[in-house]
């Protein structure tokens, strides 16, 4: 079985547990209350500059030049493209930046900066692949799945569940399956547990939105 298929297999209770949170139902049918929204796209606009910067140590630490091209061009999406998007939510649905770093959105991109900074490479690729795969099958599930027209949150489904977006995940999910060939059954494991943590972290991400979780202490 390909590494790919098994790390999804691990994680399949998470993505449905995902696929039942209150949030995504309700961002698919466009009754998402504003602020859990607002307080979603702030916290995502900083984890995707920090994202960019762990796609860009592991382009630079990648064994193969096709795979510093590939992920320098995922690093740049992760700036540049999504945080187009981002200004345009900021503007429609009236959302300031901050600096406040929530606690899981500042546990995610740290986990992510150090695991591509200090981890072997193989190991970073399969943290950061749960950010491409499960959003491009939480996309699909909610396009599929749509009962509403006039979805105020329809800019955002579109962007996941998009053929374009698709050919990145797929090109993700193939260079960890390559490289995990070249990796011993223990370094696997540790794919796979890099692939399981960052899919807790989505899975937290978005429950911390629906929470406004801030620090206890600010
Ligand atoms: C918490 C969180 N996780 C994943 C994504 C999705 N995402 C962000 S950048 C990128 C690819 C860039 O090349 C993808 C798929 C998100 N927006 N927020």
């Amino acid at each position: 079985m390909k590494w790919s298929n098994t790390s999804w297999n691990n994680i399949q209770s998470i993505y449905d547990k995902i696929i039942e949170m209150p949030f995504i139902n309700q961002l698919a049918n466009g009754t998402l209350p504003l602020d859990q929204f607002q307080f979603y796209i702030q916290q995502d606009s900083i984890y995707l500059e920090n994202f960019g910067r762990a796609l860009a140590l592991i382009a630079a630490r990648a064994h193969e030049v096709d795979d510093v091209l590939t992920y320098t061009r995922f690093a740049e999406g992760a700036i540049v493209v999504e945080n187009a998007l981002h200004e345009s939510f900021f503007k429609e649905f009236k959302i300031s930046k901050t600096h406040d770093v929530n606690p899981v959105c500042h546990h995610y991109i740290h986990y992510l900066k150090s695991t591509a900074a200090l981890d072997q490479v193989e190991v970073a690729m399969a943290a950061v692949l749960p950010c491409f795969w499960i959003y491009k099958k939480v996309g699909d599930y909610i396009y599929e799945n749509q009962s509403v027209k006039n979805n105020p949150y329809q800019q955002w489904i579109e962007t996941y569940a998009g053929e374009e977006f698709g050919l990145l995940v797929d090109q993700a999910i193939n260079c960890c399956d390559r490289v995990a060939e070249t990796c011993s059954d223990n370094q696997k494991e540790l794919m796979h547990k890099a692939f399981y943590t960052a899919s807790q972290l989505e899975y937290n991400f978005w429950d911390s939105a629906s929470k406004l979780k801030r620090w206890e202490i600010e």
